[in-house]
């Protein structure tokens, strides 16, 4: 056991003390707190923790929060309306439609997702955030990269000049990972599931990002000695029991600093959504 431990909750406050700060001065100045809605479809038992967490952190910033949720068998056309009365409506800044849906619509995914107001997207999904994420231009940024991006900086890890390897290319989490992380300079690589050699690769990494969805799927001769491993993954083994993708233990062992699941990566994802819908009412009330 070498590595620093990496501890959510701490970055994660900074975050969150600077997302309530802001949105009380929205609330002083404009007399209107920032809103958040946040559309929950069926019973996925995961999606309740998360939305719950979610919640929970607005109330403690003073943000307001509308928790929808829509059962099992709704329709495209019902959700779709619901996000346009969302869109229209002028308390709600941020717009979140929890993922992954039911099956019977899952295949409406991007149509669904399109639909919400770019302005009021904070997962940061719509293809005008991700253009301009690419491009450069200010943007609503994916909570879960963007986290993992800030906490780096808050820890004082060096990004620019580093080699960053991401292993997972999803819209969610790996592929803009690796834009955001490119943005910062580093020299990037991006692995997935039809990579060869991988092992190989992962140990030329000073920055290591994973986001497999495959539980201590990151062993100890996979990375570099000294390097940072940021563990997104969240795998639930058994009713209570929560790890990662990478194998904490024996790679705390050469790794430099390592984010803990739970306790890590998870936290910041929340307290960047914060972040997200504070910056959505600066530009609607400013
Ligand atoms: N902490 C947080 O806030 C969040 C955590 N998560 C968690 O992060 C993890 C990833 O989520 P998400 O990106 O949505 O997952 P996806 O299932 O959408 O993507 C997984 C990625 O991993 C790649 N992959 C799968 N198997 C291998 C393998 N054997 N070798 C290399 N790459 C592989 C896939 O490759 P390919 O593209 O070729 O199929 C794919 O790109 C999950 O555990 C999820 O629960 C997700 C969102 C937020
Ligand atoms: N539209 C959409 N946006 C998302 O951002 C989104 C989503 N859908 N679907 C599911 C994933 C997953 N996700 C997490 C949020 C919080 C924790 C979190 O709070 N984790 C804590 C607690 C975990 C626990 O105790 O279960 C931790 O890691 O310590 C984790 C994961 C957001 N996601
Ligand atoms: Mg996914």
């Amino acid at each position: 056991m070498s590595a620093k431990i990496l501890e959510g909750k701490f970055f994660a406050q900074q975050l969150k003390d600077d997302a309530g700060r802001r949105a009380a001065a929205l609330q002083e100045k404009y007399g209107r707190a920032p809103g958040l809605a946040v559309i929950r479809v069926g019973n996925d038992p995961a999606s309740e923790v998360y939305v719950r967490n979610k919640d929970k952190a607005c109330a403690a910033l003073g943000i307001y929060s509308e928790v929808i949720a829509m059962p099992e068998e709704t329709s495209k056309d019902e959700l779709i309306a619901k996000i346009d009365a969302l869109n229209a409506d002028e308390k709600i800044d941020g717009i979140l439609v929890q993922l992954p849906l039911p099956a019977q619509i899952a295949q409406f995914e991007a149509e669904i997702l399109n639909r919400i107001d770019p302005s009021k997207d904070v997962d940061g999904f719509h293809p005008v955030n991700v253009g301009k994420m690419v491009t450069g231009e200010p943007a609503l940024l994916p909570c879960t990269p963007a986290g993992c991006i800030r906490m780096l900086e808050m820890a004082g890890i060096e990004i620019a000049g580093k080699r960053a390897v991401v292993i997972g290319r999803s819209n969610i989490v790996g592929k803009p990972m690796f834009h955001l992380l490119m943005a910062k300079n580093a020299t990037v690589t991006v692995c997935h599931s039809r990579t060869e050699n991988l092992a190989e690769i992962t140990r030329q990494a000073d920055i290591l990002v994973a986001a497999i969805g495959k539980p201590n799927f990151v062993k100890k001769d996979m990375v570099k000695k000294g390097a940072t491993v940021i563990d997104v993954g969240i795998n639930r083994i058994a009713p209570k029991k929560l790890v990662g993708d990478v194998d904490f233990e024996a790679v705390s062992e050469v790794a430099g600093a390592i984010t803990p699941v739970p306790g890590g990566v998870g936290l910041l994802t929340v307290a960047m959504l914060m972040q997200n819908v504070v910056q959505a009412a600066e530009a609607h009330l400013q």
